[in-house]
């Protein structure tokens, strides 16, 4: 593990909180706002999102063909310029970074936009913009091979092409001036449970929370580094993975080691994916037609970091992520939980510090390997879930992607069956969601197998139309003995559940 300085119970303490305030310059929607299906901004009428169905990624119908596809519609400048403030949320994950642009109130989503494959070799831009009026596309990239290196340089790439003054006619900001606000998903979050506006000081306690996250923080981080240069106007808050599980019980986030000295060091299961948790609890109990009290979750964020979340009373029982996002279920590059003798016996030299992790994180040997050279990479020397899929179902499988493969099963349902028991058996809804549980068709059909003694029934056909297109996407069979248990696809929006937050409860900047 890592070793901890001194003075880290300071570092896992809580930061400068973020306090709402009346003086903030947008409206924040009422109650009654929720829900409202015709919503007007600056005199542009939109359809198409309300704060209650927070307008999610990728909503655009893609129809164009080959890898490196603009699709260019008709567009009105003067309108799509009216837009003068703007709201960026920003999601740092291990393979990719997501970005949203919405209109200042959160009405409209104007751009969809991520920079995928950060741990393959090859990084692609996907980028849609939208005409507020109808929700139509404006402009529309997809698959574009682009030369980046790590987090940061999807951050710029990113703006370049946002800001690019070779696109006048496809802009929907006069400038990166134009964006009040800038939200990033911060996964560690330590003892802050509330978002916190960033600046030096904050910054500084976020970075030293980095080896808890060794590929989350410091690369998130770096963004708002580069925020601050390229974007100046703008004011950033950050929101964290961390604050969704705060409701976890003490039984369950203590660790059954030394308690004085994990008490000093606050060393405690904290759990991740709370972002997207919060977005599935509100998404499904809309669903539902229940209200957020009401629901039992088993929900599953499966993508290049995997966790499973036991959700009761619309709060967090359990989440198999802990101190850091390496315990739980394997991943792209994580091994996820393993007896934790195994380092020891597979390097002699464990706990020396790693050369390899980068400069700013004091990661040991083991945390590293663990880290940043297991899960999918170690076993099939791939990061993509998809590419193990199909390599696990070829006409001649791939014995590792076999494994691979059952092996996540086995590990899912090894949850799901621990978080059926936790919630007596009441579940609303079992949902996937994350690339892999958004796109993995085949992964669901198998978890949906196991989990058929528990009352979830997937339908076949339902399951292979579900894409992660749709919000939410039913698969379960309707009728049997599953009557009332629920099988989701649900298209997660962490950006979108930033800026929610952002809009309902804004923050004092000063
Ligand atoms: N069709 C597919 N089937 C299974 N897995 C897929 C498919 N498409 C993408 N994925 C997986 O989704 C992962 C990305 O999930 P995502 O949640 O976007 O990751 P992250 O946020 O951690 O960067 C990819 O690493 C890939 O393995
Ligand atoms: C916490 C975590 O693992 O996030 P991601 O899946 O985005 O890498
Ligand atoms: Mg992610």
């Amino acid at each position: 593990m890592t070793d901890l300085k001194d003075d880290e119970p300071s570092i896992l303490e809580s930061c400068i909180t973020a306090q709402p305030s009346t003086d903030f310059h947008s409206p924040v929607l009422s109650a009654d706002d929720v829900g409202s299906d015709k919503q007007s901004t600056r005199g542009v009428t939109s359809f198409r999102c309300n704060i209650s169905e927070f307008p999610n990624r990728n909503t655009a119908t893609n129809d164009s063909q080959g890898p490196f596809n603009c699709v260019h519609q008709t567009k009105i400048p003067q309108e799509i310029m009216a837009v003068d403030s703007a709201i960026l949320a920003i999601n740092a994950g291990s393979s990719s970074v997501k970005f949203s642009l919405f209109s200042r109130d959160g009405k409209n989503l104007l751009v969809s936009a991520d920079v995928k494959g950060l741990t393959s070799s090859l990084t692609t831009l996907n980028y849609t913009a939208f005409f507020t009026e109808d929700g139509s596309t404006i402009e529309e990239i997809e698959g574009q091979e682009v030369e980046v290196k790590d987090h940061e340089d999807a951050f710029k790439v990113f703006v370049g092409h946002l800001t690019s003054d070779d696109r006048e006619d496809k802009k929907v900001l006069e400038s990166g001036d134009k964006i009040e606000v800038t939200c990033h998903r911060i996964v560690h979050g330590g003892a802050s449970p509330e978002p916190l506006v960033i600046n030096d000081e904050t910054y500084k306690r976020l970075d030293d929370l980095s080896d808890l996250a060794p590929l989350h923080n410091h690369p998130a981080l770096l963004i708002v580094k580069a925020c601050m240069k390229v974007l100046p106007k703008s004011k950033n808050v950050a929101y964290f993975d961390s604050s969704f599980h705060t409701t976890i019980p003490e039984h369950i986030f203590t660790y059954p080691v030394d308690p004085s000295l994990a008490k000093e060091k606050k060393i405690r299961k904290y759990g991740f994916h709370g972002l997207s948790y919060s977005f599935i609890t509100k998404t499904v109990a809309k669903h539902l037609g229940k209200k957020v009290d009401d629901v039992n979750i088993v929900a599953l964020h499966l993508g290049s970091g995997a966790s499973a979340c036991c959700i009761k009373g619309g709060k967090s029982l359990d989440t198999s992520m802990g101190l850091t996002p390496l315990e739980g279920l394997p991943g792209g590059t994580r091994s996820g939980t393993i007896d934790p003798s195994v380092p020891f016996h597979l390097l002699s030299n464990s706990s020396d510090m790693s050369s390899k992790a980068a400069k700013e994180l004091h990661l040991s040997k083991a945390e590293q390997m663990l880290n940043k050279e297991s899960g999918w990479k170690a076993l099939c020397g791939t990061t993509d879930f998809g590419e193990v899929t199909k390599k696990a179902f070829a006409d001649q499988p791939d014995e590792m992607c076999k494994i691979a493969f059952d092996l996540f099963v086995d590990r899912i349902i090894g949850y799901i069956g621990s978080y059926y028991v936790k919630l007596g058996g009441k579940v609303d809804a079992l949902v996937f969601a994350g690339g892999i549980g958004e796109k993995g068709e085949k992964l669901r059909a198998a978890v949906g197998k196991y989990v058929e003694c528990l009352g979830f029934q997937i339908d076949e056909s339902k399951n292979g139309k579900a894409k992660g297109k749709e919000t939410v996407e039913a698969i379960s069979a309707e009728g049997g003995e599953g009557e009332g248990k629920k099988v989701l696809v649900v298209k997660t929006d962490e950006q979108g559940e930033c800026a929610r937050q952002l809009v309902e409860n804004p923050p004092k900047f000063d």
